[in-house]
């Protein structure tokens, strides 16, 4: 990688991109709910003698509802027992109870961001009775983003990897903001796929357990947002 001046006689890498504007998921991401539907998502499939695997679930994160309750039938094998309807209907009273316990995986990050007036933003699959329970505990954090776009909204008519959730996402910031100066954060490769699909920068944080060929769409990949340098996208460097 090149290198540029960064005073004092010490090189510092050349960005990867410069960036104005970052959107971050949320499921997975922002908060650690992705587990919470692998564990309900494993006790219906249980009940039909079949196991739930990680390239099933690697084909519904980040989808909207009803089309990862499709995949979710189709895939399992399930039609004829079981209707997309009837899956959400049977997730739904197991998900409402674990939502409010999740816990925020981000926190550094977004402070930093804010306090450098960097425009932040969520762009979540999820829709807005769920995203309400998902966040009430942490209504603080998400204060601190300009706007959420939601899976249900009427902007996002194909959810991810259809770009329409990221493109709405960045029309809602001030000015006029180009998808090339859009960063985005993701854990689902269908997520990467719409950043990516809406000609924005992609970071992916993925589950360990997800197969590595999904991540090759990403601009970049960690396994950690610990790991995350902002510099390298031409953001504010962290002070410490
Ligand atoms: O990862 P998100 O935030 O787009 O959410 C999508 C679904 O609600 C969960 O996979
Ligand atoms: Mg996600």
């Amino acid at each position: 990688m090149a290198s540029v001046d960064a005073g004092e006689g010490q090189a510092a890498p050349a960005p990867r991109a410069t960036v104005s504007h970052v959107i971050f998921d949320m499921d997975g991401l922002l908060l650690d709910t992705e587990g919470f539907y692998t564990e309900v998502q494993e006790r219906i499939l249980a009940r039909y003698g079949k196991v739930f695997d990680w390239s099933l679930k690697a084909k519904m994160m980040g989808k909207k509802a009803m089309e990862s309750a499709r995949i979710f039938v189709d895939e399992c094998g399930l039609a004829g027992l079981l209707t997309p309807e009837q899956f959400l209907e049977e997730r739904e009273g197991m998900l409402q109870e674990l939502f409010p316990s999740c816990a925020v995986r981000v926190v550094r990050l977004i402070h930093h961001l804010h306090a450098n007036e960097i425009p932040i933003c969520v762009a979540t699959g999820s829709h807005k009775r769920h995203f309400a329970l998902k966040t009430q505990n942490h209504q603080e954090m998400f204060a601190l983003m300009h706007h959420v776009v939601m899976g249900d909204d009427p902007e996002v008519k194909a959810g991810k990897p259809s770009p329409d959730i990221f493109l709405a996402a960045m029309r809602r910031f001030e000015g006029n903001v180009e998808p090339s100066k859009c960063l985005v954060f993701e854990d689902a490769p269908s997520g990467v796929g719409a950043a990516k699909n809406a000609g924005m920068y992609a970071v992916m944080v993925p589950d360990p357990r997800l197969d590595v060929s999904y991540q090759k769409e990403a601009d970049q990949v960690l396994s950690s947002l610990l790991d995350f340098n902002p510099t390298e996208w031409g953001l504010p460097p962290f002070k410490e």
